[in-house]
């Protein structure tokens, strides 16, 4: 390989800056070559309106993704978590490091636990998951709060609570940990409580296929078992053929007997925002080995799912 810097295209926002010099030391350890940040600024950036017409988080990887099949960046790193199902055939998921924390979290006004706040406390969400999950718990739980359909970078979010305007808001762990901010979280969402999205807390890391040498240096960056986990998950929400905005939560994990790995287990859960219906099921295989058996997993738990009336919970199959 040169000895050229390598570019590494990234969003400008605070968590893609944070992630992104994160993976670019790593990058530059195992390649002995430095990586510069080339700043990719999206419509989404650009405009808030724009974003919320256009919907989610897919105009950032796309943006990200032009630039690399235009030969503007060398490789790029997403939130694998906002990263669609389908892989373009020019770029590959050349490694997936491994996982931070899954579990969601709240940031509450009085550094209240999520099972303390008060009747009618209001907890800021935008994820149609995470106020599927929280009102079903709530429902079952005697608890009594009213989610609120929020937007925004972490900032934002937090300052609704700052301000008095809601009680809590609800935030994945592992955002708050890379930027630095882990000190903000008041309590930790149980992933029996809150199943995350499918790929929190996991980066993606991507190239264009034909960049064989990078692919190879970049492979060493791979977790295993992550990208086990990660492909399972992923490859249910494809199966529920469920968005990165459906109400779907789905997190695998290893079962281990002292010392050793027995098996994965995949959870999935899907419901109505309101958390009425909720259905949820959890299975285990073997470890697998390939990645036709991670898609595999997730695609017998989809089978499932969607035989206890999944689809019917999803509402319109948003993107
Ligand atoms: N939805 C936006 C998003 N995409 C990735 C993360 C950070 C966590 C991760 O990498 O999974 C967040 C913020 C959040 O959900 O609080």
């Amino acid at each position: 390989m040169s000895d050229k810097a390598l570019r590494l295209g990234t969003r400008r926002s605070k968590l893609a800056m944070a992630q992104s010099g994160q993976v670019a030391d790593a990058v530059s350890q195992v390649t002995g070559r430095s990586v510069e940040l080339v700043e990719i600024t999206t419509y989404g950036d650009v405009s808030r309106e724009a974003l919320a017409q256009i919907g989610g988080t897919g105009v950032f990887v796309t943006a990200l993704r032009d630039a690399l099949l235009r030969g503007e960046v060398d490789f790029a790193v997403h939130s694998l978590k906002d990263l669609p199902t389908t892989q373009p055939d020019e770029l590959v998921l050349a490694a997936v490091p491994e996982r931070e924390d899954p579990r969601d979290v709240i940031v509450a006004r009085d550094a209240l636990k999520f099972t303390d706040l008060p009747r009618g406390a209001r907890v800021g969400t935008g994820s149609p998951r995470r106020m599927a999950q929280l009102n079903g718990y709530a429902r079952t739980h005697g608890l009594d709060i009213e989610t609120v359909p929020i937007r925004g970078n972490v900032d934002t979010r937090i300052g609704y609570v700052r301000s008095g305007e809601l009680d809590a808001v609800v935030l994945a762990a592992a955002g708050l940990n890379r930027i630095g901010r882990s000190d903000e979280v008041t309590d930790f969402l149980s992933v029996d409580t809150v199943l995350p999205a499918p790929g929190q807390g996991a980066l993606a890391i991507e190239c264009t296929a034909d960049n064989a040498d990078l692919v190879a240096a970049l492979a060493e960056l791979d977790d295993p078992f992550t990208r086990a986990a990660v492909t399972a998950e992923r490859s249910l929400l494809a199966a529920l053929e469920a968005g990165c905005s459906a109400p779907v939560g789905a997190l695998a994990d290893l079962l281990a007997d002292g010392q050793t790995v027995k098996e994965m287990r995949l959870r999935g859960v899907v419901g109505t925002t309101d958390g009425q219906t909720l259905v949820q099921l959890s299975t285990t295989g073997p470890v697998p080995e390939t990645h036709e058996g991670a898609v595999a997993l997730g695609r017998e738990l989809a089978t499932e799912m969607l035989a206890l009336g999944a689809a019917g919970l999803m509402g319109e199959r948003a993107h």
